[in-house]
């Protein structure tokens, strides 16, 4: 059973539609992020889910059972959820140890005692049950976030950006932590990130939204060798277009030669446009005899420790392409370049 259904989910702010008939499925103990966007409905869908908002359009299914549809509508407090912000929104007048125990208060004393005591174990701070979330960092501030969220052993977790107070050099060890701590405890998940880099660290699969709607859903890298869309394609990683000629089911020409794909096109059409990202591209000295044919003049060299990045000026598009170390080209030089065989991103005209 899936964890999470959201069935043609639609919401307008004042007759404005910000969700339009959206589909989104997260399995049991996947963790799934929306990203997208600033402003193409992320936070509005959080919203949708927990029940800070009603969305009258629609279903939202939490664990198999139905949570809001045009009659039905279940408060936050009955759809077995925890919530996760970016502010941590934790109590200042609570100790850590009160906090992780504020969504218990039915419980037996001794059972609250051992599952906060279990909650300060799994985040890893024993040692700070009585202080005050002001005597904490971001990061354990976040900790206790998490570990209040997941006391009482919600069945689906939400997490709006919560990343995104945290200092760069600690984010990405703190993430790590707090997937590894929701996976412990078999929790299902929806995070909302505009950050690439987060959402490819921390979730299973990725779900991109564009404009109210999700473009397409799937690992990181099914998304990134095969967008659905040219949406989906540019949000993942810097690329540009070149237009193209399909000769065969696997071979496309363009004004930089022919290009090898390693998969057979899907669409029918013969013309369109190819999306190359810069690992797709081969920069090497114009050999003698070869001079003007496939050339590109450097933009300008930057030199980064392992390896050189070379801006250059493809189909009036710029890019910047990494090149080995004994590829040493300068400002202004002619470059050959050559477009590897990869697995080819064709869209029709
Ligand atoms: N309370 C509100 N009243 C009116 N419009 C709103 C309200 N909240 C959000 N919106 C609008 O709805 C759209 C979607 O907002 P939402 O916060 O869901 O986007 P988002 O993808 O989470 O963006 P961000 O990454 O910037 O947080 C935006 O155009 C926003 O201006």
């Amino acid at each position: 059973m899936s964890s999470l259904v959201l069935d043609n989910l639609s919401y307008q702010y004042n007759g404005t539609a910000v969700i339009e008939n959206l589909d989104l499925t997260v399995a049991k103990d996947e963790i799934v992020c929306l990203l997208g966007a600033s402003g193409c409905g992320k936070t509005t869908t959080l919203k949708a889910i927990a029940g800070l908002i009603e969305a009258k359009q629609g279903k939202v299914f939490i664990d198999g059972k139905l949570v809001s549809d045009e009659q039905l509508f279940l408060a936050p407090e009955y759809r077995n959820i925890g919530m996760m912000f970016q502010d941590y929104a934790l109590f200042p007048h609570l100790t850590v140890a009160d906090n992780i125990a504020f969504g218990l208060a039915k419980m037996p004393k001794a059972q609250k005692q051992q599952r906060v005591d279990e909650m300060l174990e799994l985040v890893h701070l024993i040692g700070c049950a009585k202080r005050f979330p002001h005597q904490l960092s971001g990061g354990q501030q976040q900790r206790v976030a998490i570990a209040r969220a997941l006391a009482y052993k919600p069945s689906l977790l939400l997490l709006d950006e919560p990343f995104s107070n945290i200092d760069t050099q600690v984010r990405f060890e703190l993430i790590a932590d707090i997937r590894r701590i929701i996976k412990a405890q078999r929790v299902s998940a929806v995070f909302v990130t505009h950050s690439k880099e987060e959402a490819f660290a921390f979730s299973d699969t990725l779900a991109v939204m564009h404009r109210g709607k999700i473009a397409q859903q799937g690992t990181a890298e099914q998304l990134f060798s095969s967008p659905s869309s040219k949406v989906v394609a540019e949000f993942l990683g810097q690329g540009i277009y070149l237009d193209a000629e399909a000769l065969t089911a696997t071979e496309y020409n363009t004004a930089y030669g022919r290009v090898e794909s390693f998969a057979a096109r899907g669409s029918q059409a013969q013309l369109g446009q190819i999306y190359i990202r810069p690992h797709h591209l081969l920069l090497t000295a114009v050999s003698i005899g070869e001079e003007g044919i496939n050339t590109v003049t450097i933009i300008n060299s930057r030199f980064i420790g392992s390896h050189y990045v070379y801006k250059v000026m493809i189909a009036q598009q710029e890019i910047e392409v990494a090149a080995q170390l004994d590829q040493s080209f300068k400002e202004n030089d002619q470059v050959t370049i050559k477009i590897k065989p990869h697995t080819v991103n064709f869209f029709a005209s």
